[in-house]
């Protein structure tokens, strides 16, 4: 390691002093201009883990959902997951050592990790549509550069592709081709042998309208659209044109304002559906015919997609397992429908996507989804081979058609991370293959009514939480008070949790609406519950907003 070079090529991309950042949930994220070390410094991180994994990592520059003045950036490791928890450790110590100590914690991560230096890198880079991106995937190049890695810049990519580059990689291309062209073809021609026993009939070409939220869904699905035009017809709203990325649209808004995105025209009963700003989670939305509008959420989504797959089983007469995996947000009404009606074993984790991945790798076909609309299905390597070899070997026709759809999900799913663009050609093919209306899916069950507020206080370690978040430990009494406010009502939960990527406190409260008092859902939770809740947590410092 030449350490005079880092710290010469450090001293361009200088830290703040006295910046502290965390490598959360979604890697380290904040306003634009605070990232430049950061970046920088990940380059040369990701060079290490490259180094110690013998394999391709990813660097993706995104901020996601959040506003288009802040940035961010996160690295993939080798199958396509999540940065490793201790690497995210050394992430946060590399990030926040101060310019003259950068080189010695460099060094130190390199033994502590046991790092051959020797062995060769390759890092493959992607970034949004921030204006800010470019110039800061350029910081995480020279990173790269100074420690001597090799790079492929996959330049404007989603969050979801980069993850499938990298798992393409590191498995000899066997599970796809590295490349934009690799990837279309890939899940185009699933999506298309999926349905084309429904193209076959007089159907006139379905059609989605997608909100893209100003952001890099839009240019990728413009790139795809014409791969699977003859199964479906995408309009694209909010294709950064000329609103701002994230700003009164995308999935996140749609999801916790439970309104529709603004810059797109809804007529009654038209199935839509919303990204977010880096296209790896999906909502879809209706007005009905009463103008009111309708949510389904991740919850709804994964239901729909293992009830599909619990069918497919059924018919090909495997005992595969199939579980789902849920977070606390998950609404209390999907939980119950699919353990009591689908019977499908159900798993809660804790917030965030690498738990929820990780739990799903358990099963045979692991079904993940956050309410927020991110999420995939895993398929175990033998669940795959086995399936795989049912399409060759069964002789029955029916069971062959079974084994062969579930052959092509399989292809359709980006089983490296939740992707919009992959679940929206998954959720179309089911829709089409069940002629359902998205009425009709949306009929599955009804939401009890929900809130989500986020609180600022002055430290959010200040609660800590088991259960997978659903009860609090810390501060005494608090866990108390909700259980007895809640238990007032029907049906009804709450929990408080801090943030993984905001400076804040996450409140959440659900109940039946027909609570026996004489207010509405909004009035308990919005009125009674969360300010109540908060109040508990903040004292006089209480604040809430949104
Ligand atoms: C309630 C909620 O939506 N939380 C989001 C949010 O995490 P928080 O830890 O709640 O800030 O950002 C994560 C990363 O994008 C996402 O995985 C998660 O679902
Ligand atoms: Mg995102």
């Amino acid at each position: 390691m030449d350490l005079d070079a880092i710290t010469e090529y450090s001293a361009l991309h200088p830290k703040p002093s006295g910046l502290i950042l965390q490598y959360g949930t979604a890697g380290f994220r904040t306003k634009a201009e605070h990232l430049d070390h950061v970046m920088f410094r990940m380059g040369l991180l990701a060079v290490l883990r490259s180094k110690q994994t013998k394999s391709t990592i990813g660097v993706m520059v995104t901020a996601s959902h959040n506003p288009e003045e802040d940035n961010g950036v996160k690295l993939v490791d080798p199958l396509g997951e999540m940065l490793a928890p201790s690497w995210e450790e050394h992430a946060t110590c590399l990030a926040n050592a101060e310019e003259q100590d950068m080189p010695r914690v460099l060094m130190d991560i390199s033994v502590k990790a046991a790092v051959n230096l020797q062995q060769d890198a390759f890092i493959v880079i992607g970034r949004d549509t921030r204006s800010t991106s470019e110039k800061l995937s350029q910081s995480v190049i020279d990173g790269v550069t100074v420690l001597e890695g090799q790079f492929h810049d996959y330049g404007l990519v989603t969050t979801p592709q980069l993850h499938y580059m990298v798992y393409c990689r590191n498995t000899s291309g066997q599970y796809g081709e590295a490349t934009l062209e690799g990837y279309y073809q890939k899940l185009s021609k699933a999506f298309m042998e999926l349905t084309k026993q429904t193209l076959c009939s007089e159907d006139e070409y379905r059609s989605l309208k997608v909100d893209c939220a100003n952001g890099i869904g839009a240019l990728k699905l413009k790139e795809m659209e014409h791969y699977v035009s003859q199964g479906l017809s995408v309009q694209l709203f909010n294709d950064g044109t000329k609103g701002k990325l994230n700003h009164l649209c995308g999935a996140d808004f749609v999801k916790s304002h439970q309104k529709p995105p603004q810059g797109m025209e809804m007529k009654s009963n038209e199935r839509c559906c919303s990204f977010d700003g880096d296209a790896d989670r999906i909502v879809y939305h209706y007005l009905d015919v009463d103008g009111h509008f309708h949510l389904i959420d991740g919850d709804k989504i994964a239901t729909l997609i293992s009830s599909f797959l619990k069918e497919l089983l059924l018919e090909i007469g495997e005992s595969l397992n199939i579980g789902v995996v849920q977070t606390a947000y998950a609404n209390g009404s999907s939980t119950r429908y699919l353990e009591e009606v689908m019977k499908v074993p159900v798993y809660c984790t804790k917030t965030g996507v690498k738990h929820l991945h990780h739990k799903a790798q358990e099963f045979d076909i692991g079904v993940y989804f956050e309410a927020n609309g991110h999420g995939t299905v895993l398929f175990s390597k033998a669940a795959e081979t086995k399936i795989r070899q049912l399409t060759k070997e069964l002789e029955d026709e029916k069971r062959k058609a079974a084994a062969k759809m579930l052959e092509n999900v399989i292809d359709l799913f980006n089983q490296a991370a939740g992707d919009a663009i992959s679940d929206m050609l998954v959720i179309e093919a089911i829709l089409t293959l069940k002629d359902l209306t998205i009425q009709q899916w949306d009929a599955l069950y009804m939401d009890l009514p929900n809130r989500q507020l986020k609180v600022k206080v002055a430290d959010r370690q200040v609660i800590s939480t088991t259960d997978a978040e659903r009860q609090v430990v810390t501060p005494p009494g608090l866990q108390e008070a909700i259980n007895d406010l809640v238990k007032k009502y029907k049906l009804s939960r709450a929990f408080v949790r801090p943030s993984g990527t905001e400076d804040v406190v996450r409140v959440y409260a659900e109940a039946d609406s027909q609570v026996s008092w004489d207010g509405s859902i909004e009035k308990m939770c919005g009125e009674s519950l969360i300010p109540w809740v908060v109040g508990v947590v903040v004292g006089e410092k209480r604040k809430p907003f949104q």
